[in-house]
């Protein structure tokens, strides 16, 4: 019992079966696993996730929060927070506040912030793990992020984590542009020039994530036109588990 098989001087790290079992699997499973794969790293195998995440052993809960600028992302992920428990995690924040830090990006965020740009994902993705792995919660809002198609697909790569589902803050241009105006944060980027390079932004390289999500259907579009208090009920349905509304 216990003898290693003949040709087989791999370590022995998977304590999940007997020996031979495992080595069995792994001589059977070396015919037709891609050679990037180590046989070294037996979790990358005995793990559903393609590459090893990031985040080590945490496998948070996560809901994406998506809209155009002034969709109300913000203001419904603060009543989210208040009555399900869930840690925010605005991406815009995080951006903002590396800025503010001094950091060796600083100046390439806020220069690509004042231009509506979207922020190369490694920078983003770095701050929302590190805000993730900070925390001692299991449930996200990502609110502002993936803002396309290479945020999504790099995101979903580095750390393993799908989104249980999208909130999309559906909302006339015309609307969040008057909000954005009258939001009066001294934010540089709510002004008029920005606004509209935003808009731009958002039609053409967010609205394709969103686009991606609802064919998987995962996607629970919100009228956000409307008053913020209805607005939520709405939402708070969507995070309302079944049982509780059948109690209810
Ligand atoms: N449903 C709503 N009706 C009217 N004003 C709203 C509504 N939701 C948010 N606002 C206001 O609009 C501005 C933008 O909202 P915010 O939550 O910051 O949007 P986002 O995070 O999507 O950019 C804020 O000043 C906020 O108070
Ligand atoms: O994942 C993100 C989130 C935000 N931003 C930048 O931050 C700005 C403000 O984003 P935020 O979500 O804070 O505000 P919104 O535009 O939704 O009002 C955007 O226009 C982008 O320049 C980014 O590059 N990547």
């Amino acid at each position: 019992m216990n003898q290693p098989i003949e040709g087989n001087e791999e370590p022995y790290i998977y304590t999940g079966t007997s020996v031979h079992t495992d080595t069995f699997i792994r001589n059977s499973l070396r015919s037709f696993i891609p050679s990037r794969f180590s046989f070294n790293s037996p979790r990358l195998f005995f793990n559903s996730k393609a590459t090893e995440s990031t985040l080590g052993q945490k496998n948070p809960k996560v809901v994406f929060v998506l809209g155009g600028p002034g969709s109300g992302k913000g203001t419904q992920c603060a009543n989210i927070v208040e009555h399900f428990g869930y840690t925010h995690l605005s991406a815009g924040d995080l951006l903002r506040a590396e800025i503010k830090s001094g950091s060796e990006n600083g100046t390439m965020i806020q220069n690509m912030i004042k231009e509506g740009k979207i922020v190369p994902s490694e920078v983003t993705i770095k701050l929302l793990e590190k805000a993730i792995l900070e925390k001692d919660n299991d449930k996200f809002l990502i609110d502002g992020f993936p803002r396309n198609e290479e945020n999504r697909a790099a995101f979903e790569e580095v750390t393993g984590i799908v989104p249980e589902f999208v909130l999309f803050f559906d909302c006339p241009e015309e609307e969040m542009e008057k909000r954005l105006l009258g939001r009066n944060q001294g934010r540089e980027d709510d002004n008029i020039d920005t606004i509209r390079k935003r808009f731009k932004v958002f039609l053409e390289s967010s609205l394709p994530v969103i686009e991606y999500y609802n064919s998987k259907d995962k996607v629970r579009k919100i009228d956000a036109a409307k008053p913020v208090g209805e607005v939520f009920e709405v939402v708070k349905a969507l995070f309302t588990p079944v049982d509780d509304k059948a109690a209810a």
